[in-house]
């Protein structure tokens, strides 16, 4: 198989326990965009999905790339040039995954109140190294939604409370636990385990996460979407699974000042920022950077080794690397594989702003 500098990742949709997708939709050029089952596009995936309770569909969640030779599943092409994708640091610290879990999330509906575990508690309890910290870059708010994010208690309950509310589906009191937080497109939020929250209706999000699927949902019904019972508690018992939560009482000042993050500056000259949003402060896992160029600007994002996983957000114009150089739009997602060396970018008419992820594979600087 030949070695590009540049894949393109496939659009990758995936079914969620809440409505959405018509922006994604409209991203990917899809006609008449309509909010549906499949709400989330996974880039870059190495991680199934698990949606159980849903019938099965197999592999759901790996992401697939065009490659010189047609489309083929990431993992595939990974195992078929493991050293050139992911560099030798990488598959001696992670092996052949891909590290870390990105996503666009477009929420038609609030989603469900939910926490996560901790990579402490999932490699205690759960055989697992990861737990699923997430990270938020918020893109875009629905025009007439309000946009916020439910996160942290405001009004915390013990764990018992907790308990109770959410095995008689209380939803007056669960609701009653928590003080909407206004969020505005190009903020940074980070969500550490345990840490309950629900993503709020009319956001367009930049998900970027430990791993895993891990997930204790605890309303079990939405605007008649049913949670199904395998899908709520990890597929363990209640005290198992709400043992995960974090029951510390937050103002929304307090979570604001805590879980919003402001970008480092790395570089601003001649029509083009480089900023870190997420690094090694938030997380030991992925790193992310945000790439905005003025009209004819470029910019070259060095290389030391690491898979780069980049998101067009806004904009248009160029990206190249090696010998391949294509155009890119919004929405476009593609790899720069850790042996394609510098990517080279060039905003178009109406500028361009591009995300990039990368694995932490030990000590990093990019600058
Ligand atoms: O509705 P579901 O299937 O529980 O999906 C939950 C979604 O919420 C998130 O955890 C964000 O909080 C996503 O990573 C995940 O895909």
């Amino acid at each position: 198989m030949t070695e590009q500098a540049i894949y393109k990742l496939r659009p990758n949709r995936v079914r969620r326990n809440y409505r959405g997708g018509a922006m994604l939709a409209r991203w990917d050029g899809v006609g008449d965009p309509v909010d549906g089952a499949c709400p989330e596009d996974w880039i870059a995936s190495t991680v199934e999905a698990r949606n159980p309770g849903l019938p099965p569909i197999d592999h759901e969640g790996l992401s697939t790339v065009e490659t010189s030779v047609g489309v083929m599943r990431l993992t595939d092409l990974i195992a078929a040039a493991p050293q050139y994708m992911l560099g030798e640091a990488h598959l001696r610290s992670i092996g052949q995954s891909v590290g870390f879990l990105a996503k666009l999330l477009d929420a038609g509906m609030r989603l469900h109140i939910q926490a996560h575990p901790t990579a402490a508690f999932a490699q205690q309890h759960l055989g697992s190294r990861w737990g699923k910290l997430e990270a938020y870059v918020i893109l875009d708010v629905r025009p007439s939604t309000a946009g916020s994010l439910l996160l942290g208690f405001q009004h915390c309950p013990t764990p018992e409370q907790w308990k109770r509310i959410v095995l008689e589906q209380d939803m007056e009191a669960m609701l009653a636990c928590f003080e909407a937080i206004p969020v505005q497109p190009g903020e940074l939020w980070y969500v550490p385990g345990g840490v309950p929250h629900a993503i709020g209706e009319g956001l367009l999000v930049m998900e970027i996460m430990e791993p895993s699927d891990l997930v204790v949902r605890c309303e079990f019904e939405r605007e008649g979407i049913v949670v199904p019972p395998e899908a709520r508690f990890m597929g363990r018992d209640p005290d198992f699974a709400l043992g995960i939560f974090h029951y510390e009482q937050w103002s929304p000042a307090e979570v604001r000042d805590r879980l919003c993050v402001q970008p480092e500056s790395i570089s601003a000259s001649d029509g083009c920022t480089h900023q870190r949003l997420f690094g090694q402060a938030h997380s030991s896992c992925f790193e992310v950077h945000r790439l905005a160029l003025d009209a004819g600007a470029a910019y070259t994002f060095a290389s030391d080794e690491r898979m780069r996983v980049a998101i067009v957000t806004t904009g248009a114009g160029r990206a190249a690397a090696g010998d391949m150089s294509l155009p890119v739009h919004k929405g476009e997602r593609f790899i720069v594989p850790a042996g394609g060396g510098e990517l080279r970018l060039q905003g178009g008419d109406d500028g361009l702003q591009v995300i990039i992820c990368m694995p932490q594979v030990g000590p990093t600087d990019v600058a």
